[in-house]
């Protein structure tokens, strides 16, 4: 369910827009654009459309000002309530990536910030969820960190802990952070083709379309 993180964000919930908005210095460069890296997200999507791991709310303001109909899920309580008081008349609901309320038939599938999560396994049990969950013309735009290849990935733990950056190494090691070769395979073997664009030093926009 990759739901072992939820106590890092009851503790996160109040100060994280500061952390998005580069307050905090250890992560400025993977809030680095924030904004148009959400825009991203929100542009390529159509139709009925979900975000998992919604957080305080801010790629969710940005699928309702690109005027799509959108359902939320969270998983933390402190983060859904923050989400939830921004915007009390939209559906926001309880649920992770791979545990969720029914939805229906869907068009898009959202995320950002947020799918690494989940083990590596798990995004693939996610991904063939997500497949019989989409529509046709249905896609994943995701947006996260993630790395070229495993060299990458340690010299990025290696620089964060030089900086004194310990908080960002420690997230680094601890968390499910994968390859762009681990998640093309993980997405074709469900059934999807897949991109990857740059979106700052840590941040790849991911878009999977049903073959
Ligand atoms: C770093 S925040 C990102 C929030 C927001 N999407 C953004 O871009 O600012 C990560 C969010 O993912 C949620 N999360 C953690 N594990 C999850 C899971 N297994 N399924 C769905 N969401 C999860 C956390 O509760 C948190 O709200």
């Amino acid at each position: 369910m990759g739901r072992e993180f939820m106590n890092i964000f009851d503790e996160w919930a109040e100060s994280y827009n500061d952390a998005v908005q580069g307050r905090n210095l250890e992560y400025q460069d993977v809030f680095k654009d924030y904004e148009s890296i959400l825009n991203s997200v929100a542009s390529k999507a159509s139709g009925l459309t979900v975000e998992f791991g919604v957080g305080t709310g801010n790629l969710f303001e940005q699928l309702i000002d690109h005027h799509l109909d959108v359902i939320g899920i969270e998983p933390n309580e402190k983060m859904r309530a923050i989400a939830k008081a921004r915007f009390p008349k939209e559906r926001i609901w309880d649920g992770d990536f791979l545990i969720f309320p029914e939805l229906g038939q869907v068009d898009s599938i959202t995320s950002s910030y947020a799918f690494h999560h989940l083990t590596d396994d798990e995004k693939f049990e996610a991904f063939q969820i997500y497949y019989d969950l989409l529509s046709d013309q249905g896609q994943i735009i995701f947006a996260d960190t993630i790395f070229e290849d495993d060299l990458s990935y340690q010299q990025t733990i290696q620089d964060a802990e030089q900086k004194g950056y310990l908080k960002l190494a420690a997230d680094l090691k601890r968390e499910y952070y994968t390859t762009i070769p681990k998640m093309k395979s993980i997405a074709e073997k469900a059934g999807f083709n897949v991109s990857f664009q740059k979106l700052n030093d840590f941040v790849w926009l991911m878009n999977a379309k049903k073959q």
